[in-house]
């Protein structure tokens, strides 16, 4: 069953297009890796699905309300503690536990802590933390493993096969390695704009006035 959908799509930033005529599924069980250099538009890609910004052009199927996105603002509550951030997102999600999620990323030790006194790799686990109590099953993270240290990126890694095991689906956006054999793998290289043409521009500015 296909998750997520994405057909002819074309994305831009700051007016100009990034990526083109982009196409694939990820089905329930999957997790796609996209790749690509810096600047690709990776980032720009996950924040049009997520419906943060419009599309160019295509096309983007998902269920409502199926989405968990989670991106480098960690959208944290600074003077909320560790449970009551993840309390916060289950009620908000209305969903029932917060056990699973603590316990998924390490995160029992630090339940009183207030989120504001959290180390940059504590905080990113518990903005990853916060995946399982949306009770959603389709993940789309940008650099989910920024600030992690090889054992916290092992345990996201065995969050995410959790999830798929429970047929959820994920879209990561990720430079490193996560371990995840049965990971696909999208090159974004080829979908990368064409800049467009200077003469082009100015007939389509000129057309404008005449
Ligand atoms: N606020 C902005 N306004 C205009 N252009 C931007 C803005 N932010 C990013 N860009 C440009 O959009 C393009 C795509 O950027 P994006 O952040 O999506 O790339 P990325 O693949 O996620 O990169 P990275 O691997 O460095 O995170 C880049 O060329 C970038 O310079």
């Amino acid at each position: 069953m296909s998750m997520l959908s994405v057909r002819n799509l074309a994305v831009s930033r700051g007016g100009l297009p990034v990526l083109e005529n982009l196409s694939f599924e990820v089905e329930a069980g999957q997790a796609l890796v996209l790749r690509g250099p810096n600047g690709i538009g990776k980032t720009t890609l996950l924040r049009t699905l997520a419906g943060l910004q419009p599309a160019l052009a295509g096309n983007v199927s998902i269920p409502s309300e199926s989405m968990a996105y989670a991106a480098h603002s960690d959208g944290l509550k600074s003077t909320l503690t560790v449970s009551e951030n993840l309390k916060f997102w289950a009620a908000i999600y209305a969903t029932d536990t917060i056990d699973p999620a603590l316990e998924s990323m390490n995160l029992r030790g630090l339940a009183n802590r207030a989120a504001m006194s959290l180390s940059a790799g504590q905080k990113r686990r518990l903005g990853l933390a916060r995946l399982l109590v949306t009770g959603r099953p389709v993940w789309v993270l940008d650099e989910p493993t920024v600030s992690l240290d090889t054992a916290s990126v092992a345990l996201f890694a065995q969050a995410v096969r959790g999830h798929l095991g429970q047929g959820g689906a994920a879209l990561l956006a990720t430079h490193i390695d996560l371990g995840l054999g049965e990971a696909r793998v999208l090159d974004l290289a080829p979908f990368k704009a064409r800049p467009p043409e200077e003469g082009g521009m100015l007939g389509a500015f000129d057309e404008a006035f005449l």
